[in-house]
């Protein structure tokens, strides 16, 4: 099948979509008439500049209110249709695709939708030309694909033929069986699109709330089964209606875009997507996070050791030829970069002291860049020392880089190969009790939480949960985790420009991990260490225990030792939570030690009270500035 877009899913002007659309590699366009309307040249230059681009022009739409119309309507509307036969002509389509009749006027009964298409049907074999049915999901008459097939069918037509749009067909909820059947030849375009569940009136939801294949909650697997079994091998085209993506980054999202393509046609048989087809290694299992690693300068490597010290993480080794250390308590391994040369350098003057790299670890990380490269993420490499290992790699949030790492390579050794180790240091250690990093949170820029859900999403087997809305003192923070098993990241982003997550952006110029969080085996035994060895955790108001006390009846005995050591609880119908912040090191990111017992969320109640008390904090230090 043709990868194809429509023009209405971008910003921009039409030469700009164009190009990006040309740029991510679609094989096609559908042209949507208001990028025409407003675009100053005439229809022939749009149609050179896309053949020129290597771009096939699929469509040209939508011809609307043009079925069941009573005279004389009826007659204006063949009229007008002639008249987007010149323009198509002028353009070089022979599609043009014709939505259901929304007027009032309009008039019901199949067979008349029938008699009105196959009319135009010849008409428009007289130039050469084909029209395709759509079935609007707020179609007056017509508003279920099973009408618009039965009115195509009817119609009996060479030129007539159907459009299957997957969000009008899951909108209305109707059973997907009933596609199967449809005969592959006389479907003349399948536009696809996904959305999450809302409950709304179809037409908004449609305008406004449509996304990429994968983005949303429809079940376009079984679209795509069903497709598969018509034997249908004509374009499949992304028509997207979404604010978001209307105020993103063009090339962005037409990168997005053809990458969701390439992961809707992932093992379903049957189905090859774009011209050559793209086999994809199976998903990559996120079996843990293998390193984080921090992009500092010498100054604040200094105070970034002494605060992993004070974490109870032990030195470890020492890069053999750079100024690179690594750490390491449980399972958790952490690696300080203050080297002068190289991505973390380069990584550090944009964004000052930050996380520059996460390793995840994954059955095979060769398979794993193989796949990502196929769904179209950047890989990045670096010089590579004598002796040293080169491990896979791709840029992710913010530029940042994902590592892949895995047990049967050779990057399996990567710790004894690459690093000297520290004399004396006691390999057991887990001095503050923390075992795995329990989760990473990004921030990112709200119109990039789609991007990234689907590039994880996509890339591993991580799952996605149900966005949150989170109350900061400045606004709203949108919240949406995806995770496996072992492998838990939080994608937050805001629309508002006085949250701490947007002074983040602000001051770490960009999107990257705010925080991370490390599991705990005795969250108690942790925080008594840590605040031993002089890590100041965040203050948490008296007012948040005398609350969970009457929430979760807690013994006297527990609440205090929670208050003392300023530790949040939660609890649900799996199990508990504990959560305790530390504060912001040199005003970029945290970290924050937890323990699960059976509990599975991240402690969403607790959020509004952590961050009123960072947004204090904050306040206090800019006051005493
Ligand atoms: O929202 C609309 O009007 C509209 C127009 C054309 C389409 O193909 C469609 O799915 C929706
Ligand atoms: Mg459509």
């Amino acid at each position: 099948m043709l990868t194809s877009i429509a023009t209405v899913s971008l910003s921009g002007d039409l030469q700009e979509k164009l190009d990006a659309i040309a740029a991510a590699g679609f094989d096609g366009v559908e042209i949507f008439e208001n990028d025409l309307l407003s675009f100053d040249g005439s229809p022939e230059d749009v149609g050179k500049t896309i053949r020129d681009l290597g771009l096939k022009l699929v469509t040209f739409q939508p011809f609307r209110d043009f079925e069941g119309m009573p005279e004389p309507q009826r007659t204006r509307a063949f009229e007008r249709a002639e008249r987007k036969f010149d323009l198509m002509e002028e353009l070089g389509t022979d599609l043009l695709m014709v939505c259901s009749n929304v007027s009032p006027q309009s008039l019901g009964g199949l067979d008349r939708a029938a008699k009105d298409l196959a009319e135009l049907g010849d008409r428009a074999a007289k130039r050469g030309l084909r029209v395709a049915f759509e079935a609007l999901s707020w179609g007056k008459h017509i508003s279920d694909y099973r009408d618009s097939w039965e009115v195509v069918r009817r119609a009996n037509h060479p030129n007539v033929g159907l459009v299957l749009d997957t969000f009008h067909i899951m909108a209305r909820k109707v059973p997907l069986d009933a596609i199967s059947s449809i005969p592959g030849d006389k479907i003349f375009l399948v536009q696809v699109a996904d959305a999450p569940i809302l409950e709304m009136d179809a037409l908004s939801w449609s305008r406004h709330f449509r996304c990429f294949p994968g983005q949303g909650d429809f079940p376009l697997g079984e679209f795509m089964r069903n497709l598969a079994m018509t034997g249908y091998d004509g374009p499949l085209s992304l028509e997207i209606f979404n604010d978001q993506f209307r105020s993103s980054s063009t090339k962005n999202v037409a990168k997005d875009g053809l990458r969701s393509l390439i992961y809707l046609g992932d093992g379903i048989e049957g189905v090859q997507v774009g011209e050559k087809g793209t086999a994809l290694p199976p998903k990559a299992h996120a079996k843990e996070v293998g390193f984080v690693e921090f992009a500092v300068e010498e100054e604040n490597a200094e105070k970034l050791a002494t605060l992993f010290a004070a974490l109870g993480f032990e030195k470890r080794g020492s890069h053999k030829t750079k100024a690179v250390t690594w750490w390491k308590q449980g399972d958790i391994n952490l690696v300080i970069n203050c080297d002068k040369d190289g991505f973390a350098h380069s990584y550090n003057i944009v964004h000052g002291p930050s996380v520059c790299a996460v390793g995840l670890k994954v059955d095979d990380a060769k398979a794993t860049m193989d796949r990502a490269q196929s769904l179209l993420a950047a890989p990045f490499s670096q010089a590579v020392g004598e002796g040293e290992i080169e491990m896979p790699a791709i840029r992710g949030v913010g530029g940042s880089l994902v590592y892949f790492l895995d047990d049967h390579s050779e990057l399996s050794r990567i710790w004894d190969v690459e690093f000297e180790p520290e004399k004396g240091a006691d390999t057991d250690a887990g001095k503050a009790k923390l075992r795995k990093v329990d989760h990473v949170s990004y921030s990112m820029q709200y119109e990039e939480m789609l991007t990234w859900l689907l590039y994880f999403t996509s890339i591993f087997d991580l799952g996605k949960m149900p966005t949150l809305d989170i109350p900061d003192p400045g606004g709203l923070v949108q919240s949406q985790v995806v995770q496996s098993d072992a492998v838990r990241l939080i994608l937050n982003g805001s629309q508002s420009p006085h949250t701490q997550h947007s002074q983040f952006l602000n001051e770490f110029f960009g999107s990257g991990v705010q925080h991370l969080a490390f599991a705990s085996e005795d969250i108690f035994a942790s925080v008594d260490y840590c605040m031993a060895h002089g890590v100041e955790i965040l203050p948490i108001p008296e007012n948040y225990y005398d609350d969970i006390e009457a929430r979760f009846g807690l013994e006297p005995e527990l609440l205090d030792r929670l208050r003392a050591r300023n530790i949040l609880y939660d609890r649900d119908d799996e199990g508990e939570y504990y959560q305790a912040y530390t504060r912001t090191f040199a005003n970029r990111f945290f970290f924050e030690l937890v323990e699960r017992r059976a509990y599975r969320g991240f402690g969403a109640a607790n959020a509004p009270i952590r961050l009123a008390s960072q947004t204090r904090m904050n306040r206090r230090n800019d006051a005493a500035k």
